[in-house]
């Protein structure tokens, strides 16, 4: 198997006031679509900030295209492949229009100003938003800012993408245009949401964060809208990837809802 395009090996995460990730291990492969889940405040953000060096851990070993990631100049060809979705799309968006803040990453990256603006609007066009290119963005409605937010992320072309609650404030039309979009991509990703209709369609993989380590899951449907996650869990410090394979382990089995 080609080796990993992520991989967070032991790694420690503590905020002032509490250790969030403990000794916690992930592989994320080219072909991986990992459901990220986990109880409110389980430090889901906290894990994909790390990915890009928006956050430092205490200890642990953050591997991403290969080479090891420690400094803020590490992480800078991180960020400009691996495109990470704000829960909050506020902090996603800071331009006075949409084109502006589209093109902001392509541009970012060295490209001309032509070029940055035509992948912007393809990238808007792909997403069904090509008439937003002139809208002013403070004034978009959340399901609009949430849209254009993603297309800031794609227009980057980045090799990996971590989606933080990407379906937050989209009505029904709009995230299942969101699904089909995201279905077509290449890219590896991991998602965090609590919309398990979005996981079941797109992930690949599930792996649940509590007590800050991660563990296999699979989403289940049962009807219409009852979803049920079966946890299975692993020794410590044990690298989770497609060595670990999830089965119906009898005693493993935990209703999440
Ligand atoms: N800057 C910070 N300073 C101190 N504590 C923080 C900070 N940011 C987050 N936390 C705390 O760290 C924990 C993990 O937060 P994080 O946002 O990573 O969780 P999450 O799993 O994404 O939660 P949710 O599902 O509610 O979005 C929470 O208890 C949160 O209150």
């Amino acid at each position: 198997m080609s080796s990993p395009l992520i991989e967070l090996r032991h790694i420690t995460f503590e905020y002032p006031d509490r250790r969030v990730l403990n000794d916690l291990s992930l592989k994320l492969h080219a072909e991986d679509r990992v459901a990220l889940i986990g109880p409110n405040g389980a430090g889901k953000t906290t894990l994909l900030q790390l990915i890009v060096g928006l956050k430092r851990p205490s200890s642990g070993q953050i591997r991403v295209f290969d080479a090891e990631r420690r400094t803020e100049r590490d992480f800078h060809p991180v960020r400009a492949r691996v495109g990470l979705l704000f829960q909050d799309s506020d902090d996603q968006l800071f331009c006075p229009t949409v084109l502006e803040d589209v093109a902001f990453g392509p541009l970012n990256l060295g490209r001309s100003a032509a070029e940055a603006r035509q992948d912007a609007l393809d990238t808007l066009e792909q997403l069904g938003l090509s008439g937003f290119a002139d809208r002013v963005t403070h004034r978009l409605s959340a399901g609009e800012k949430r849209m254009v937010a993603l297309a800031t992320v794609l227009a980057m072309h980045p090799a990996v993408l971590l989606l933080d609650e990407p379906t937050n404030g989209l009505d029904e039309a709009t995230e299942q245009r969101l699904i089909d979009h995201l279905a077509a991509l290449p890219q590896a990703m991991i998602m965090v949401s609590h919309d398990r209709r979005f996981l079941e369609r797109l992930s690949t993989r599930a792996l649940e964060l509590t007590d800050g380590r991660l563990c296999e899951a699979t989403l289940h449907r049962h009807g219409h809208s009852h979803y049920h996650t079966h946890v299975h869990l692993h020794a410590p410090g044990t690298p989770v990837d497609h060595a670990h394979t999830p089965s119906e382990l009898p005693h493993g089995d935990h209703d999440l809802e």
